[in-house]
């Protein structure tokens, strides 16, 4: 029998009160050929566009759900390495990139919705859950991670975060550890209700033909662009989008909230140095930027101490991270009207 890995024994399900956008779905995930049914991603994306094969395809992912749905585990595996950087303080940037995964003609920017990802109860409160919308709401794609068969309170609250004219998948992750598959199809029914899904997805965040599957149908969502990033990002120049990242994450954590965010950090320098006495010798210099004078004397500090505090934990965090000796120097400079946009792509290094 042609059985489907992700559903094994549910090919008679009754799927006769699911909505027929669902029973499509369902009909897709249950019909699909085992192991070699997927198209690669970059021909599913052409396919569903109708046009524009091999053309560049790019956009924002954010993954969002309650605490321990499995989130970080999906994250990991979909970008294929383990790169997210967590940070104290959540709405540092507007979106935090965790990973990037570039394969066929997709480019995937995974990004970080804060709030969304903390751990503690009181974090979904009301004046978090503006800045949290805020941050989903332009992305491409959200990808809604629950655990297959259950829908808690806190799963709905933060369904209730996310906006309308965002495509929304859902994700029903831990499915290996559902014993009765067949009581999925009266599950899905019952999420059809509750939020008009682009698509649902039962799978395993620890299966590699369901990340391989899941990719495909969330490349369908990436708008035709240019890619935002170099193919090889996050492999031999993720240590410089590290180094922004972690030098940022210091920024707004020592200023508290005094400092707006859009300040931000552009690397100039990045060289690597054999070492004498250690294997590796990294020399990086920052340059923290600001819309005033009066933020560049906060970021300074009282006869510096501030900057001095910035640059040594970003140091420390830094050598532990690359496993190297940092040398990190840091600069101030206040320019007025300093868009987000222009600053990430040239912290970048892509001007
Ligand atoms: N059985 C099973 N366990 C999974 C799966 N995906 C994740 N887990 C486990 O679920 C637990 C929580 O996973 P995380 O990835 O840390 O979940 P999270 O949503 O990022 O959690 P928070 O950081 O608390 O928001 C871990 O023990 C994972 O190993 C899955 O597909 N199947």
């Amino acid at each position: 029998m042609n059985q489907d890995p992700v559903f094994p024994d549910s090919r008679s399900d009754d799927k006769g009160e699911l909505a027929p956008d669902v029973a499509r779905q369902l009909e897709k995930i249950l019909g699909r050929a085992p192991a070699t049914g997927g198209a690669p991603a970059a021909d599913v994306a052409a396919t569903e566009a109708g046009e524009g094969a091999g053309l560049p395809h790019c956009g924002l992912v954010a993954i969002v759900g309650k605490p321990n749905v499995g989130k970080s585990t999906l994250l990991n595996a979909l970008v294929g390495q383990k790169i997210s950087i967590t940070s104290r303080k959540a709405q540092t940037t507007r979106h935090r990139i965790t990973g990037i995964r570039s394969e066929g003609t997709n480019q995937f920017v995974f990004v970080d919705t804060p709030g969304f990802q903390t751990r503690h109860g009181n974090a979904l409160n009301k004046s978090l859950n503006k800045a949290v919308t805020g941050a989903v709401a332009d992305v491409h794609v959200v990808l809604f991670v629950v655990e297959a068969g259950h829908f808690s309170l806190a799963d709905a609250k933060v369904l209730s975060l996310l906006p309308a004219d965002v495509p929304v998948l859902l994700i029903a992750n831990k499915l290996d550890n559902v014993h009765r598959r067949s009581e999925i199809a009266p599950w899905l029914r019952d999420m059809q209700e509750r939020h008009p899904f682009a698509e649902f997805v039962p799978m395993s965040a620890k299966n590699p033909k369901d990340i391989q599957r899941l990719l495909e149908i969330t490349a369908k969502y990436l708008p035709q662009q240019d890619w935002w990033y170099g193919a090889d990002e996050l492999t031999d120049k993720s240590e410089k989008f590290l180094a922004s990242e972690i030098v940022r994450e210091k920024l707004f954590r020592l200023t508290g909230d005094e400092l707006p965010y859009t300040s931000t950090v552009v690397i100039d320098k990045y060289e690597e140095e054999p070492g004498k006495k250690v294997s590796r010798m990294v020399r990086i210099a920052a340059t923290i930027v600001v819309e005033r004078d009066g933020h560049k004397a906060m970021v300074i500090g009282d006869k510096g101490e501030r900057i001095k505090r910035i640059g040594m934990e970003a140091r420390q965090e830094l050598e532990k991270l690359m496993d190297a000796k940092v040398f990190l120097e840091l600069w101030v400079k206040v320019r007025s009207g300093w868009a987000d946009d222009e600053a990430r792509v040239r912290s970048f290094g892509y001007e």
